[in-house]
């Protein structure tokens, strides 16, 4: 079965699957109307680029395209997998977040990974931080439910070291369960004693078969210790440009390819025992060891901080959403074997590059995160209106 079937869903159906090294494309009906709505999407895209002195160029022919056909694909898969907004649903249907990050340096990673979670459609959304960081990520936004458990070295004696260990893996133990997805690293420092904690937390995840976003400082702990991954299918690890190096020179024990980015990518998700992993950069290519998919809708050339926050948040919401449309009986026989990780990465990917891109159109040199964070809910309705 293609993964294309995931998105033929009626109400959003449109095509069938690309064939992304040709970049071709087979019209499941041969009517005009199809031709109109892949228009339409390739527009609600935004595909095309900012040059020097040059604005969107207009994409007139989508059959030569291999990239367009890959955004498309994924815009695609993004409409599959999000959810109608149907009034018999409750509280925490649409999704309940926890993010684990947060220390006296870094405040603003978690906070984007988190709201970003909830402007995107997720009902709850949780952030697990150290004491010191709590208050600061409170007063950023009264929507997220903070937690202040975390502890680093230079708050905790030696002797004391065990105790908060087993407190902060108990009140994080409590909620466990309700997470249909965790992130785990934006913003949580490299203190020893900490990451000995997240650990522990990941192992508990782990055991309750949730998944796991590893991002920043997250993926700093598990460079060194991919036991804590290892063999896991529902972690995902979202690597940037330094990241991967790590990982790369851990792993494989090379450098970085770029001639043989896909291969050497699956090689990788392939080593630690089917994990996906999301490679950053001017494409965002993923694999789980099976497959490799690329985004690479154009988005915006700023490169400010904070980005892989708002996209760990994105891929966390998307991941659950993708695999409670593949749990559901329903949609069972339209839903692909690709694995809902990466369809959630492909998903966060996709918008995070709109919205980025929608940004920049108003706030050019100027534009931070948090203008991307604006504009979420706009870009994830272009892409698939609400109703
Ligand atoms: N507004 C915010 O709150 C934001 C906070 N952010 C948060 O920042 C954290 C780091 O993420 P990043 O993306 O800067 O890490 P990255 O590109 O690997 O490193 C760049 C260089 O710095 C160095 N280095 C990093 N950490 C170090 C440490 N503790 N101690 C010493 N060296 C360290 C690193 O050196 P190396 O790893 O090679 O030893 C490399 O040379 C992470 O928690 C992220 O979520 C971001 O999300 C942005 C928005
Ligand atoms: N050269 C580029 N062109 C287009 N998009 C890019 C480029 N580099 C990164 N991106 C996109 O920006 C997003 C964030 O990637 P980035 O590499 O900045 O992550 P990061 O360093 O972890 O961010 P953060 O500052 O949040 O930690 C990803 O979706 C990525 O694809
Ligand atoms: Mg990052």
């Amino acid at each position: 079965m293609s993964c294309f079937d995931l998105v033929s869903v009626p109400r959003r159906s449109l095509l069938l699957p690309p064939c992304l090294d040709t970049g071709l494309w087979v019209m499941r009906a041969s009517s005009s109307s199809v031709l109109r709505r892949q228009q339409s999407l390739i527009s609600s895209l935004g595909i095309g680029g900012y040059g020097r002195g040059r604005r969107r160029v207009e994409v007139k022919q989508v059959r030569s395209m291999s990239g367009s056909a890959a955004n498309v694909y994924a815009a695609n898969v993004l409409r599959a997998i999000t959810p109608s907004l149907d009034p018999s649903k409750y509280k925490g249907q649409a999704g309940k977040i926890a993010v684990v990050g947060g220390c006296r340096e870094y405040t603003g990673a978690p906070y984007f990974a988190a709201i970003s979670a909830l402007k995107i459609g997720a009902d709850l959304s949780h952030v697990f931080c150290t004491k010191d960081a709590s208050p600061v990520i409170k007063s950023y936004s009264p929507e997220l439910i903070v937690h202040p458990i975390l502890e680093e070295s230079y708050s905790v004696r030696d002797e004391d070291k065990g105790h908060v260990s087993s407190k902060m893996l108990t009140e994080v133990g409590k909620w466990m369960e309700r997470f249909d997805c965790l992130v785990v690293g934006p913003g949580l420092g490299r203190d020893p004693f900490l990451l000995d904690c997240i650990s522990e937390i990941l192992k508990l995840a782990r055991q309750s078969n949730i998944p796991i976003v590893v991002d920043g400082d997250g993926l700093f702990l598990v460079t060194n210790c991919l036991d804590l991954v290892r063999g896991y299918p529902l972690a995902i690890l979202t690597p940037n440009i330094n990241e991967y190096k790590r990982l790369v020179q851990q792993v494989l024990n090379c450098e970085v390819s770029d001639e043989d980015a896909h291969q050497q990518l699956q090689m990788l998700a392939r080593q630690i025992g089917g994990v996906t992993i999301m490679r950053k950069g001017k494409s965002d290519l993923i694999s789980d060891g099976e497959i490799v998919k690329s985004v690479s809708l154009y988005g915006s050339p700023r490169r400010c901080g904070g980005q892989g926050d708002i996209l760990s948040g994105s891929v966390a919401v998307f991941t659950s959403w993708a695999r409670r449309c593949s749990l559901s009986v329903e949609n069972n026989s339209a839903i692909s074997q690709t694995s809902p990780t990466v369809l959630g990465c492909v998903a966060g990917s996709v918008l995070l590059r709109k919205a980025a891109g929608v940004a920049f159109e108003s706030k050019r040199r100027s534009t931070l995160t948090t203008d991307i964070i604006e504009v979420l809910g706009r870009s994830l309705e272009e892409l698939c209106p609400a109703c």
